[in-house]
């Protein structure tokens, strides 16, 4: 048998790397402008290839992307496209690509990747953990939705997809600055993953909609990106992809809006914040349904110490903690986490009695905020040596708002 390397996708290749895309996706060729689109996607991104002979039979791509993280963001490894070959299958091929992959980060400066999932049985194994979770949520449209909150009462205004960056994309940044989790966006990323012309998943969906609120000629204060089904008995569905807001009222009011579109008798909204709130406003909670909560964006940390001081920390905390990683051994061992009053981390190799063990997904787990460490201990997943100090962590990990991101890439 040959054996298989692992090195990079020339672009002479990308038709080759698309065409094993779909076979390994049971997708049928799509339309030349889908096909166009994940071309150009696939230009974007570092493209690992698992080689046997000149046959490709792996393929792994991973956008260069900068995720928000408390108090800041970090350089992180977008990974994306993961196909293998059938006849190529559990012969290690992903395993490859994935060493292939953290060899990368190490030398491209990344200390954090992150994937979506298609099955989540996958990539535990390499030390991925959900770091942000996410709430479908369904209302019933066929009465007013019914707030507790007053409306803002400012302008609404649907903008062209075109334009949409220059008029949300620093209310877009501005909400990213207080959740982690969330990739910054060039003009490439609105254009390919948040108002592509064509998708590609589903083809009864139009074109992403974009409504604001606020004043004209002033920034705007709130806007939804949404989706319509359309129904020959009027019972249309609005699937919200994403929505942000300066303030309840904004928020109210962008809710009122979509609940109030004529032909549809239902909102669709898959990824929501757990801590929305729409949750807390919502007058009939019979109404406004959870309907699903789900694993969102699955995250790793590929360098301990430069993931735990590239973010900052909500009260000061002094522990040591002996990370577990069987994956990547030289991220394991033991290190003192000191954060200051000004929220700023120090992280260094120590000799010292731990406080506690963790495992790098468990540390994953709490990093943007998410699961706390106490919370983990409960569950048997993380060893508390010292009295106090899972709580400790977790308090310090904590942030204002939950992580949350809606870039599926
Ligand atoms: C971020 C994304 O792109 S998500 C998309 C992932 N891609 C897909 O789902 C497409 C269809 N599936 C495939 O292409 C392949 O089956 C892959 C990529 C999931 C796995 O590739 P393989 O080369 O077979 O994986 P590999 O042989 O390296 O397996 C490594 C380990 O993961 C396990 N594993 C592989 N696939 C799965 C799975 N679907 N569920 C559970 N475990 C799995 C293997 O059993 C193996 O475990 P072991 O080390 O204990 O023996």
């Amino acid at each position: 048998m040959t054996a298989v390397e692992y090195r990079s996708i020339p672009e002479t290749h990308l038709d080759r790397a698309l065409d094993l895309h779909y076979l390994v996706f049971l997708a049928k060729e799509p339309e030349d402008d889908v096909r166009a689109l994940h071309r150009e996607i696939l230009q974007h991104c570092d493209r690992i290839g698992a080689y046997e002979g000149d046959e490709l039979v792996g393929l792994l791509a991973a956008h260069p992307l900068a995720l928000s993280v408390p108090g800041g963001e970090l350089p992180c490894a977008g990974v994306t496209f993961v196909s293998v070959a059938p006849t190529h299958r559990r012969r290690g091929v992903l395993s490859g690509m994935m060493a292939e992959l953290w060899r990368r980060c190490a030398a491209g400066g990344q200390p954090l990747a992150a994937l979506w999932v298609s099955e989540t049985g996958i990539y535990g194994r390499f030390g991925f953990e959900p770091a942000t979770r996410s709430y479908t949520v369904e209302i019933d449209t066929d009465h007013p939705l019914v707030l507790r909150t007053e409306p803002d009462e400012r302008p609404l205004r649907l903008v062209a997809p075109a334009d949409a960056p220059a008029v949300i994309g620093a209310l877009h940044a501005a909400g990213r600055r207080e959740r982690g989790g969330r990739v910054a966006r060039d003009g490439f990323w609105w254009r390919t993953h948040v108002l592509p012309e064509e998708d590609g998943g589903n083809d009864d969906l139009t074109p992403v909609r974009v409504v604001t609120v606020g004043d004209p000629g002033a920034e705007p204060v709130g806007y939804a990106c949404y989706r319509t089904l359309g129904d020959d008995e009027g019972r249309g569905v609005v699937h919200v992809d994403e929505l942000e807001a300066a303030s309840p009222a904004v928020a109210a009011a962008l809710w009122r809006y979509l609940t109030s579109i004529d032909l549809a008798d239902k909102v669709r909204a898959w990824g929501r914040p757990l801590d929305d709130p729409l949750l807390r406003f919502a007058g009939d909670r019979d109404q406004v349904r959870i309907t699903q909560e789900f694993p969102a964006l699955w995250l790793r940390l590929v360098d301990v110490p430069a993931a735990l001081t590239g973010r900052t920390w909500a009260e000061p905390v002094d522990l040591v903690l002996e990370v577990t990683d069987v994956e990547l051994p030289a991220n394991a061992g033991r290190y003192r986490l000191t954060a200051g009053a000004d929220g700023s981390a120090r992280v260094e190799r120590t000799g010292d009695a731990p406080d506690l063990t963790i495992g790098v997904r468990e540390l994953t787990a709490g990093y943007l905020g998410d699961i706390g460490a106490a919370e983990l201990v409960r569950a048997g997943l993380v060893a508390e040596h010292t009295p106090g100090a899972a709580a400790r962590l977790e308090r310090a990990a904590r942030t204002k708002l939950l992580p949350h991101t809606v870039d599926e890439f």
